[in-house]
């Protein structure tokens, strides 16, 4: 782990000394992180070469060599707290006055690391997720002593090397997200441990029916079951049968061969969809968003803090919060309080902060209250958007996590942005993707067998707002533009790309067609022989092929992209937004009417246009020979 965040650091720029105990490790961390910066240099995934990143690391095993003149230490010693603390009692009194500590600790107590330094309020947590140049959360953990100061310094530092830093802001075991995402796997062991499920029914129910990425025996398997078993052993709790007795088999999971499933002698993880059903994925899900609301009513994180971090930290297709919020606040009490009644177990007590949501009638979106607001201003979750002074709306999908990949959510935010928008305010709508890797991969895929198929259907209407909204409005593509990601693209009147952006239309793969409108739209754009082609065959094909064909306007450098994007912009600004917006109309809604109705119904608007002050502008324009300026009058 010491080497990746070593990596993720000289990637942002700072010098890096690293330093282990042994020449051996130290050099073979090195050896790992030139080889780790050469795949991203390969992948055009860094902006320097992996040599000049490499420049700013050096490796040494002498503590006082490493830390004399650092600002931040960031220690990631095996988790053992008398390691800990001789590591940072060494590092304290080598390390300058100034310099910030932090401990990359998964588990241990801040608190007690720093006692270890005559400097406390200058220790912190900086939790990384592994590996840490794929993972982009970091939990930012104070201990009792540690100053806002301090912990601000280590936000900051994380979000300076690209990382999405959370607060943790007291010193709880687990910190945020094994707080919440341990009990998914611990419940279905207690579950399997009282012969109230099987590892299959648990796995498929929790991925085929609630949309989670893994099972969470699978899971259990991925991370090491000794893993789980030591978190819940040292925080004092009792352990699950199900759990302790695969650690005394040494059956520890994928990494020993064996755990839940065989994967020398078996089939490794084997459960199929039909196994789903039968879990009980609300009692899972109820301990889980009891922990998230004890979380919030002890003032350790908020529900935002705590959604993010499940979903980069945990990979989860939403936070447990806004989960709740969608099941319903007041059945999660319910359920909490059956289970405590029949099993008498602290982890069902409800918190007092859930007990009070509910007593207030906030039980969740559809009270218009629960862990979020959803009556003024509700929140976006997915999409970052703004308007600037030229009246560009810039929206980002912003779900990195999943290659900005479209979930109910994400679809439900852009149709509600597009019509809750003033859209005379707006002179022109962006839509770009998050991070350096995606437009939108498309619709998120696990949902597909999550959800019900009318709610899968719904997401056209998304696709209809943005193709009938009253501005002009632009793709912006740099990466993977796939499936919904691309009928997103095919609503917009423009689309510009980078060459080597990958366009396609991928939905036979899973079996089922393009439902955001590609079959209609394509076959309009590059006629009925390539849009067959691409839906037949599921192609995905560069942005200059994609040109090639007519679907995007545009494939551009990486240099270029900005520049091109700008430039439209800049027309789409200072053109007249009532003829604009006529243009559009009768170009969007003529290939539906016959030939004859079509040209009435662009001559009606040539005419209605021909009586409007921006005319008379742009002839006056015209004549004096100047720019026009059009009031959309
Ligand atoms: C009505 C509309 C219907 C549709 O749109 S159907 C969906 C059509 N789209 C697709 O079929 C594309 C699916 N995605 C992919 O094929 C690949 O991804 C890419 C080629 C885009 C990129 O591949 P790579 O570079 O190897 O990245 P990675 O590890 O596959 O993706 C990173 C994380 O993103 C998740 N992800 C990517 N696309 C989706 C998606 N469409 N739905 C849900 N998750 C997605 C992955 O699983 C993974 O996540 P983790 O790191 O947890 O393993």
């Amino acid at each position: 782990m010491g080497h990746g965040i070593a990596e993720v650091t000289a990637i942002g720029g700072y010098d890096v000394a690293m330093r282990d105990i042994e020449e051996d490790i130290v050099r073979e961390g090195y050896e790992q992180i030139k080889w780790s910066l050469g795949k991203l240099d390969e992948k055009d995934q860094i902006d320097e070469s992996a040599d000049e990143v490499l420049e700013r690391i050096e490796t040494t095993t002498d503590i006082s060599e490493a830390v004399s003149d650092a600002d931040l230490v960031i220690e990631a010693v095996p988790e053992q707290m008398e390691i800990k603390e001789d590591t940072f009692s060494a590092v304290d009194e080598h390390a300058p006055d100034h310099a910030v500590l932090a401990s990359n600790t998964s588990s241990l107590s801040i608190s007690s690391i720093a006692s270890a330094t005559d400097r406390p309020e200058q220790v912190v947590g900086l939790h990384f997720f592994n590996p840490p140049v794929k993972m982009d959360l970091v939990e930012v953990t104070y201990g009792e002593a540690t100053t806002d100061e301090t912990a601000e310094i280590a936000h900051e530092w994380a979000e300076s090397v690209n990382k999405t830093p959370i607060y943790v802001r007291k010193d709880v075991h687990g910190f945020v997200v094994n707080t919440v995402l341990v009990p998914f796997m611990e419940e279905a062991a207690w579950m399997l441990s009282n012969d109230e499920t099987t590892v299959r029914e648990a796995d498929a129910t929790m991925v085929y029916e609630r949309g989670y990425p893994m099972g969470p025996f699978e899971l259990n398997d991925f991370g090491g079951i000794d893993v789980a078993y030591h978190f819940r052993d040292e925080s004092g709790q009792p352990v699950p049968p199900a759990i302790a007795e695969k650690v005394e088999a040494e059956e520890l999971g994928k990494k020993s061969g064996k755990g839940f499933y065989d994967y020398e002698d078996g089939d490794g993880v084997d459960y199929e969809p039909e196994d789903s059903g039968g879990y009980d994925a609300l009692r899972t899900e109820a301990v889980m968003i009891n922990k998230a609301a004890w979380l919030i009513g002890n003032d350790v994180a908020t529900p935002e803090e705590i959604d993010i971090g499940l979903r980069l930290g945990g990979s989860f297709p939403e936070g447990m919060c806004r989960r709740g919020d969608r099941i319903g606040l007041d059945v999660v009490l319910e359920k909490l309080e059956s289970l405590y009644e029949e099993y008498g177990e602290e982890r069902y007590d409800p918190t007092d902060y859930l007990v009070e949501l509910v007593e207030e009638g906030w039980t969740g979106e559809d009270a218009g209250k629960g862990f979020f607001d959803y009556r003024v201003d509700p929140p976006y979750h997915y999409i970052n958007w703004e308007i600037d002074d030229d009246g560009v709306l810039a929206v980002e999908l912003d779900r990195q996590e999943r290659m900005n990949s479209m979930s109910e959510d994400m679809f439900a935010e852009i149709d509600r942005l597009l019509n809750d928008v003033d859209a005379d305010e707006v002179s022109c709508v962006v839509f770009e993707g998050a991070g350096d890797r995606a437009f939108s991969s498309g619709a998120d895929i696990t949902g597909f067998t999550a959800g019900e198929p009318t709610d899968i259907m719904d997401v056209d209407e998304m696709f209809q707002t943005v193709y009938e909204f009253p501005r002009p409005t632009v793709a912006k593509i740099d990466g993977f533009c796939l499936g919904a990601g691309i009928e997103l693209a095919l609503a917009c009147d423009i689309r510009i790309a980078t060459e080597d952006s990958t366009i396609g239309t991928p939905e036979t793969n899973l079996g089922v067609i393009p439902g955001g409108g590609a079959t209609q739209r394509l076959v309009r754009l590059v006629g009925e022989g390539r849009t067959k082609e691409m839906v037949f065959r599921g192609m995905q094909f560069d942005a200059v092929q994609a040109e090639e064909w007519g679907i995007i306007n545009h494939a551009v450098s990486d240099d270029e992209l900005e520049e091109l994007v700008g430039e439209i912009v800049d027309d789409l600004v200072s053109g007249p937004p009532v003829a604009l917006k006529a243009a559009k109309q009768v170009i969007n809604d003529g290939p539906e009417a016959s030939l004859e109705a079509a040209l009435a119904m662009e001559k009606q608007a040539f005419a209605v246009l021909s009586t409007t002050d921006d005319m008379y502008e742009g002839v006056a324009a015209f004549r004096q020979d100047r720019e026009p300026q059009f009031e959309g009058e």
